[in-house]
């Protein structure tokens, strides 16, 4: 569809908060405190994929970049996953959130149990801004406009209903609290700079669907996987 002024596209960006994962029925039941020990330790094992493909997905977007203030600014996104020196970044964090549900980090890092349609579906992202104009790129993370309010609400639920996992193990989610909106202000920022035309707003609204359906299928798989 095609749309016109700014705040008519921003709003069909916004709607797109509809497709979101949180409304899979995965998200749904974990934040009602119905998984087991299991599920939860499968949907960790699998998101790690997500999360070791994110600072690839951002290089791939900085090396289609010819702004150096766009790669100025982008580029802490992959110093936020990988720290800057042992011990830190997001991806550690993660690996902290594995221990702390009872995964061995070895065995997590080994990637071995991931499952093959998580695997194509994250594998599809980074291929996705590896070989988009950058812009759509940016527009395609623009589902964390949507994962502050899952991310509070999965804080609360894992504190509530999973009291076997060790709170320092959350940490991961609390700094997302802050860097998902600075991340997301951002990348609204340029690609409502540089969409300007109905067809770029319309590719931009494209690659948005895209990510929602890429978060929708990692959770599809984790979910048939791990039925109990
Ligand atoms: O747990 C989640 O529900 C969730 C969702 C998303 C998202 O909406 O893409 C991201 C993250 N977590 C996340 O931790 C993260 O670092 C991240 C980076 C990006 C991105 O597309 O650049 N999305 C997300």
């Amino acid at each position: 569809m095609t749309v016109a002024g700014t705040d008519a596209f921003v709003d069909e960006l916004r709607a797109h908060s509809r497709r979101y994962h949180d409304q899979h029925p995965f998200h749904a039941r974990m934040n009602s405190g119905q998984l087991g020990a299991r599920q939860i330790r499968g949907w960790v094992i699998n998101r790690y994929y997500y999360q070791v493909a994110i600072p690839r997905k951002d290089a791939a977007i900085l090396s289609n970049c010819p702004d150096r203030e766009v790669r100025r600014r982008w580029i802490r996104r992959i110093t936020d996953h990988d720290g800057t020196a042992p011990g830190e970044g997001g991806i550690e964090a993660w690996l902290r959130l594995a221990e702390s549900v009872g995964l061995d980090r070895r065995e997590v890092e080994q990637e071995r149990q991931v499952l093959p349609a998580v695997r194509f579906a994250v594998d599809a992202y980074v291929e996705f801004a590896r070989s988009k104009p950058w812009v759509e790129a940016v527009a395609s993370s623009l589902t964390e406009l949507f994962a502050p309010d899952l991310m509070a609400r999965r804080l609360a639920a894992f504190e509530r209903h999973y009291p076997w996992i060790d709170g320092a193990g959350l940490a991961y989610f609390r700094e997302r609290l802050d860097r998902a909106p600075r991340d997301a202000e951002h990348a609204l920022e340029l690609v409502v700079d540089r969409c300007r035309t109905a067809e770029q707003q319309d590719r931009a609204l494209a690659a948005l669907s895209f990510k929602c359906d890429v978060l929708w299928s990692v959770l599809d798989a984790i979910d048939r996987a791990h039925p109990d």
